[in-house]
């Protein structure tokens, strides 16, 4: 595996602080030298850079939308050379609001992506839907083609344009869907594993249906968007928005070990550590740990040895 590392340390996409050193704790734990470790090619492109936006006032329910639009607008610069130069993907953040700039990016350098996203939340409200205004709830609404014409302009986000289709996207561990959420996900019929279907069916047929799913037509590069919160806050406290009743530490992991054997994995996301809301160091580094291990199951690292 040839993986290229990007670090996105941004936290404007929701309103708690911390969430922006994800990727110097995610290096700090050893990610680099564990991937080498495993036999993974490894070239870390350092942290994408952000500009300084002033008097960002919300904009109707949207809040922080020209720091969150500039930050994906570069980011999306940073994958879309990762990708031409021919690595696998990893964008380590920060808040799920850089979905954005991680998937156009991607799709700039591969047409036609599938996307697997493994989160407590849909992270599918539109500006118009959001029950917070916080775009780290939003990302996907910009992304995929049937939704754009419910998206208002937004100062820095002209830039973006659709490049997923709902029948191109898998959800597993939703636990915490808002009313319009779940609205929007029926009304598209995009497939999804909630923490019931999880239960019910195990984790192994969920990725098995997950990918005779997404690979039903042609084989599609798989962008993999990975919520640390989609684990159980036993595992991984140190979020944001943490949700009871998720997945184990080992289901976590075998989604990765799947995703990684399809080989069709283009790129991935680790988002949303945010140390400030562990209230221990161990629970902090349990939650680094989880994200490090998450990752290493996406390139090969296998618990038989
Ligand atoms: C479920 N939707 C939320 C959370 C989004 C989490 C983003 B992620 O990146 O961490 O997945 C929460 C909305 N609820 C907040 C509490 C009151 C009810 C609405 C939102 O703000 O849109
Ligand atoms: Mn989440
Ligand atoms: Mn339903
Ligand atoms: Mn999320």
């Amino acid at each position: 595996h040839s993986v290229g590392i990007i670090g996105a340390p941004f936290s404007k996409g929701q309103p708690r602080d911390g969430v922006e050193k994800g990727p110097e704790l995610i290096r700090s734990a050893g990610l680099v030298e564990k991937l080498r470790a495993q036999g993974c090619a490894v070239k870390d492109y350092g942290n994408v850079t952000f500009e300084e936006v002033s008097n960002d006032e919300p904009i109707g329910n949207v809040k922080s939308p020209r720091a969150v639009g500039s930050a994906n607008q570069r980011l999306s610069a940073a994958v879309h050379a990762v990708k031409n130069d021919g690595h696998t993907c990893v964008m380590l953040g920060g808040d799920h609001s850089l979905a954005i700039g991680s998937i156009q990016g991607h799709a700039a350098a591969k047409k036609d992506l599938s996307v697997v996203w493994v989160d407590a939340h849909a992270d599918i409200n539109t500006p118009l839907t959001s029950p917070t205004g916080n775009i780290h709830g939003q990302p996907m609404s910009y992304l995929i083609h049937e939704l754009h014409s419910k998206i208002p302009v937004l100062p820095n986000f002209s830039w973006i344009k659709p490049c997923v289709s709902a029948k191109d996207i898998v959800y597993i561990g939703l636990r915490d869907v808002d009313p319009e959420e779940h609205h929007i996900l029926t009304l598209l019929g995009i497939k999804g594993y909630s923490m019931t279907e999880v239960d019910r069916l195990g984790i192994s047929k969920v990725m098995e249906e997950t990918c005779d799913y997404i690979f039903s037509k042609v084989k599609k590069p798989i962008h993999l968007s990975y919520d640390i919160d989609a684990l159980d806050p036993s595992i991984s406290p140190a979020t944001g928005t943490p949700v009871v009743g998720g997945l184990t530490y080992r289901e976590g992991v075998y989604i990765t070990e799947h995703i990684c054997q399809t080989g069709m994995l283009s790129a991935m996301d680790m988002v949303e550590v945010n140390p400030k809301r562990g209230r221990t160091e161990d629970e902090i580094s349990s939650t680094v740990n989880a994200a490090v291990d998450l990752i290493r199951g996406c390139f090969g690292k296998l618990r038989e040895g």
